[in-house]
């Protein structure tokens, strides 16, 4: 059986190149830049007026005479008109400041009297309130470089220097299967022996918190024709997650189905808990993960190897990991790496009741996964571990 460390690694080497998909702006909220933008306008477009004021030579001015208002600028016109030394221009924030003036006063700092200004403010010198061409970004110049993360305020900045559409790094196409006799749907009577599905609605939340949507999602019996016809219709998606079925009982059949379909078992099993008979596959370029059905394990698997996956695709990193003191002693046996539903507090974290794999209530408060490595046993308060957030 092979370890937490030699699992993640294989999963590394079998994600194939990420793919480059041009999207609109909105489309790629939350993206990778798969290369850099250059800026195609300079930005501002034009000198513009960074107050409500007046428009005049500051250079021409000499620091007490009295300037004549000869009209006004409003944002969104332009004046080619050229403003003589004596003279100044009713201006708007945002309006390209006519030629022959270098500088705004604002409207607060003049005394107006009929056409007349008198400016009062000590502080001004040649420039003060205008926004030079360019003076944000020039043209041909890189506005972001690649793998800058495609944020709200990157998609503003984008749209404000005229770019539509931008090159990310592609979201995977990702489908689900849940497999067992006992899966009941939401809507359905539970009768003896039955319970409520919910490993896929917690998949797909989870994927939801990705930014994805599963292109898939089926319930199938334990049955090997009924498995086989669902992982078939699949393998064109670039992740195939399936639970339950990967144990070791006689209706655990996803591992020989998916050799039946062609899928070429990369591992089956690490030293983990939970989630232990986690099994791991490929076929040409799909990745299949085969999750223990227990619900944790499933939930545990997902954020652990899954979305290291869906990383490789996308070039983001989602759920950050940290070293954290514990807040209290913690034993095992060594053997196991466990992976433990946890709390994070000001300045340490602590172990949740609850952890066998098939409860959730504990899982359902925490906010991350506590790693107790493979090999350790008496971990002490205080001892750091690796942490991993989950929200
Ligand atoms: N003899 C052994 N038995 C088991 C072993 C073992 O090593 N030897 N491993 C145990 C471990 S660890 C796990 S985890 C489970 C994994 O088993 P499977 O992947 O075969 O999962 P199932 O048996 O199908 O289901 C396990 C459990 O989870 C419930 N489940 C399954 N799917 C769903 C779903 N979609 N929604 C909600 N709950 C689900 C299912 O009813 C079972 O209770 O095997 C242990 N056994
Ligand atoms: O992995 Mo199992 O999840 O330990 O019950």
């Amino acid at each position: 059986m092979i370890n937490v460390k030699e699992a993640k690694q294989l999963i590394d080497e079998n994600c194939c190149a990420s793919k480059v998909v041009t999207l609109s702006l909105l489309e790629a909220n939350g993206s990778i830049l798969a290369e850099p933008i250059y800026a195609v306008i300079d930005t501002p477009p034009f000198d513009q007026s960074a107050m409500d004021g007046y428009a005049f030579s500051f250079e021409n001015w000499d620091q007490k005479s009295k300037l004549t208002v000869i009209g006004e600028i409003q944002t969104g016109n332009y004046s080619d008109k050229i403003v003589e030394s004596n003279q100044a221009v009713r201006i708007y924030t945002g309006a390209p400041i006519p030629p022959g003036t270098d500088t705004v006063v604002m409207q607060e700092k003049v005394n107006r009297d009929g056409n007349s200004i008198q400016i009062l403010d000590a502080s001004l010198v040649s420039g003060t309130n205008v926004r030079p061409q360019g003076s944000q970004t020039k043209k041909g110049e890189m506005a972001l470089q690649e793998q800058q993360l495609v944020t709200p305020v990157a998609i503003s900045f984008l749209a404000g220097i005229g770019i539509t559409k931008v090159n990310v790094f592609s979201k995977p196409t990702v489908s689900i299967i849940v497999t067992g006799k006992e899966l009941a749907g939401a809507n359905d009577e539970i009768s003896e022996g039955k319970i409520f599905e919910s490993n896929s609605i917690g998949l797909i939340a989870a994927l939801q918190q990705l930014g994805i949507n599963p292109v898939s999602v089926e319930v199938v019996d334990d049955v090997e024709e009924e498995i086989e016809k669902a992982i078939s219709k699949q393998l064109s998606s670039d992740i195939l997650i399936l639970t339950g079925g990967v144990s070791v009982g006689d209706y655990d059949l996803v591992p020989a189905s998916l050799g039946k379909c062609g899928v070429q078992k990369i591992f089956h099993k690490i030293k983990q808990k939970p989630g232990k008979p986690f099994y791991f596959g490929r076929h040409n370029q799909t990745l299949v993960f085969a999750l223990p059905g227990n619900p944790a394990a499933v939930m545990s698997c997902f954020y652990e190897y899954v979305v290291q996956a869906i990383s490789s695709f996308t070039h983001k990193e989602y759920f950050k990991k940290m070293a954290l003191p514990l807040a209290e002693d913690f034993n095992k046996k060594a053997g196991l790496t466990f992976f433990l539903k946890g709390k994070m507090g000001e300045n340490n974290v602590m172990v949740l009741n609850n952890q066998e794999s098939y409860k959730l209530n504990s899982f359902a408060v925490a906010d991350c996964l506590i790693e107790f490595s493979e090999e350790g046993e008496n971990f002490k308060k205080g001892d750091l571990v690796n942490v991993r957030m989950i929200l």
